[in-house]
């Protein structure tokens, strides 16, 4: 079997080939595919985005398509940034810009009011029209500065209380045993599983 993963995000390809490792799947990603062009993540959800990501990539390669749509919710910002979490400073998108700006919007925000939630979307789409959601979610808290140099986006101002680190200071296997992606992820192997027989 064979999926290609519709993200071009390196930081979210490394974390879902770690997490397909084990499975008999070959694995594309939109970085294989020549003149792949991002379509408009223009959903009110991620549920949404990820859609639209797995459709464009079915359409284009006629593969089963795996897209993954994600981001962070801050209670002190009502949820933002949440579906604009990659733009969050604007375009081109920048992780180091978005960190920067979160720190900024956060300065006055005391530690027990900043909570905050990683989401993740996924969907799995077929060839013959079939789609299949999952979602996972990770609570934790916005630091006032960056720890560690693992992962990307968001991670190294993201603390995760019941590992005592940021998501920055988690190895790859961990960070996939916790996080939002990984336990959406681990939701779509029976799904794949049975897309296979
Ligand atoms: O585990 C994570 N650790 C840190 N940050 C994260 C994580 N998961 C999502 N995020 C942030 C990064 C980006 O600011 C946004 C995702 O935006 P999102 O549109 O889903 O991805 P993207 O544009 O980077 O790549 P693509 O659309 O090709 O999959 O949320
Ligand atoms: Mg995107």
């Amino acid at each position: 079997m064979k999926i290609i993963l519709a993200t071009q995000n390196k930081g979210k390809i490394r974390e879902l080939q770690d997490l397909l490792v084990d499975e008999d799947i070959q694995v594309l990603s939109l970085k294989d595919i020549e003149g792949w062009e991002d379509v408009e993540e223009n959903g009110e959800t991620f549920a949404d985005n990820a859609m639209l990501k797995a459709r464009a990539a079915v359409e284009k390669t006629g593969l089963i398509a795996l897209a993954d749509d994600s981001g962070l919710e801050v209670d002190a910002l009502g949820g933002r940034p949440g579906v604009f979490s990659a733009r969050f400073a604007g375009e081109p998108k920048d992780d180091e810009r978005n960190n920067n700006k979160l720190l900024q919007l956060l300065r006055d925000v005391p530690e027990d009011k900043r909570s905050a939630r990683f989401r993740c979307a996924l969907v799995v789409a077929t060839p013959d029209g079939r789609e299949f959601l999952t979602e996972g979610t990770v609570e934790g808290r916005i630091l006032r500065e960056r720890r560690g140099s693992d992962g990307f986006g968001y991670d190294p101002l993201f603390y995760v209380p019941d590992y005592s680190r940021t998501m920055a200071e988690l190895t790859l296997a961990v960070k996939n045993k916790l996080s939002h992606r990984g336990q959406a992820f681990r939701k779509v192997i029976p799904i794949l599983k049975s897309l296979k027989s």
